[in-house]
């Protein structure tokens, strides 16, 4: 029976995986080490039980006896805290799961990677934050770190597997978010409840927003960078309103292969669940009849100035990524808290940029948790003052 860990069991991407599991077996055919959350008790311990977890964590600490009660008597263990969260990265599982939204999970992300585990990553902001870090660390100890990001399970199902030299590009198409359409002029007064809804896809209210203000492809685009090793200039955006397509991938040859699939995360979840098999899902099937038509077109980087961000990030190198992942979060955050607009997000980061570039040791990759949370909190600091001062 393979075992399994879920790192941010509670979220979207928690729950798309509580159904795959749940769908093929649960606790008959499964194994579940591992679940953890961040507030969510009452969901978290509703997934440990029919689970049948080792343990269950909770992130936020004051939360433990809350836990404790809700597992009485099931025989998951409770424990509760940032370092209960990682430490239960530790534990073998054949397979884990780091759905934890944000830079908070970089820490478990890292401790299944040290271990040499499997980790199937939907968390790109370990990759945006700490790429070299992460992938070193998993070259070194053998783990196996596959895509669960729909566009890099794309690009990772449409690559022959060694054949990277014979790629030219890649293209990751990108829905255009809640704004897509809207008139420029009008962007400024967008509110974080027109910003919480995706047009495509049902997911957590950070990458919602981060999708309507183009930050999830800058994000994206420096994922695609750090796993698969691609030049910015060889990552291409592509806008594509269906979401049907999710990549694609250019041969030097000039052929180009497409992955398609509808909007639902099942599929890239289930896909490095089984990897390298391939495995029958119970998912929705395309219907390229019904649908018709596809249509695409070039983004507009006035519209979406993160895209432009995440090739300054790439080319600046060091702590760059660090600080863009972090100064976003707080530009969210105040966006989110009603204290600055939706098109102040991306001066707010561009500002953090600014400042990190002026100290001393930006052009060095962080190479440890600590060098990043560091990075990570100066940016965050710096973001926040221009938002105070906006
Ligand atoms: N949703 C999607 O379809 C996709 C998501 N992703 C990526 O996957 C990740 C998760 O996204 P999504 O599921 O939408 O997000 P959600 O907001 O739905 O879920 C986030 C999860 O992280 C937990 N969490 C939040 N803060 C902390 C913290 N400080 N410490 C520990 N746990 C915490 C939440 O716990 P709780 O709710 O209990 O507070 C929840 O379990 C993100 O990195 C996102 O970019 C990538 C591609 C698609
Ligand atoms: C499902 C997924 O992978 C998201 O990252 C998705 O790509 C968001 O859609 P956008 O294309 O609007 O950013
Ligand atoms: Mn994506």
């Amino acid at each position: 029976m393979r075992s399994v860990s879920i790192f941010g069991a509670t979220g979207s991407i928690g729950d798309s995986a509580f159904d795959l599991l749940t769908s093929s077996g649960g606790p008959e055919a499964w194994r579940t080490v591992a679940v953890t959350g961040g507030r969510n008790v009452a969901r978290l311990a509703q997934m440990a039980r029919a689970l049948r977890a080792e343990v269950a964590v909770i992130a936020d600490e004051s939360l433990l006896p809350d836990l404790r009660a809700a597992l009485a008597g099931t025989g998951t263990e409770a424990a509760a805290g940032t370092a209960a969260v990682a430490e239960a990265a530790d534990r073998p599982a054949d397979w884990s799961l780091s759905a934890i939204v944000g830079a908070a999970g970089l820490a478990p992300g890292l401790r299944v990677a040290q271990r040499g585990g499997t980790l199937a990553l939907a968390n790109k902001e370990s990759l945006v934050a700490a790429g070299p870090l992460l992938m070193g660390t998993a070259a070194r100890t053998n783990a196996t770190i596959l895509p669960v990001d729909s566009e890099h399970s794309a690009v990772f199902q449409c690559l022959d597997a060694g054949n990277l030299d014979a790629v030219a590009s890649v293209t990751l198409t990108a829905s255009g978010g809640a704004f897509r359409d809207w008139p420029l002029e009008r962007l400024a007064e967008a509110t974080v409840d027109q910003a919480s809804s995706h047009p495509n896809w049902a997911m957590g209210q950070r990458i919602t927003i981060d999708s309507a203000s183009m930050f999830n492809k800058a994000l994206e685009v420096i994922e695609a960078h750090e796993f698969f090793g691609l030049p910015a200039d060889r990552i291409a955006v592509l806008v594509h309103p269906e979401s049907i397509v999710h990549a694609l991938v250019t041969y030097v040859d000039g052929g180009t292969l497409a992955h398609l699939g509808p909007p639902d995360m099942r599929h890239a979840i289930g896909h490095a669940l089984h990897w390298p098999r391939r495995r029958k899902l119970p998912l929705p099937r395309l219907d390229l009849a019904a649908l018709g038509s596809l249509t695409f077109r070039a983004p507009c980087e006035t519209r979406w100035p993160a895209l432009a961000l995440a090739r300054q990030v790439i080319a600046a190198g060091g702590a760059a990524g660090a600080v863009l992942n972090a100064a976003k979060e707080q530009a969210l955050d105040d966006f989110i808290a009603g204290r600055i607009r939706f098109t102040d997000m991306a001066p707010a980061v561009a500002h953090a940029l600014d400042r990190a570039a002026g100290r001393a040791g930006f052009s060095v990759s962080p190479d440890s948790l600590e060098a990043v949370m560091a990075w990570d909190a100066q940016a965050r600091r710096d973001a926040a003052a221009w938002s105070v001062a906006a």
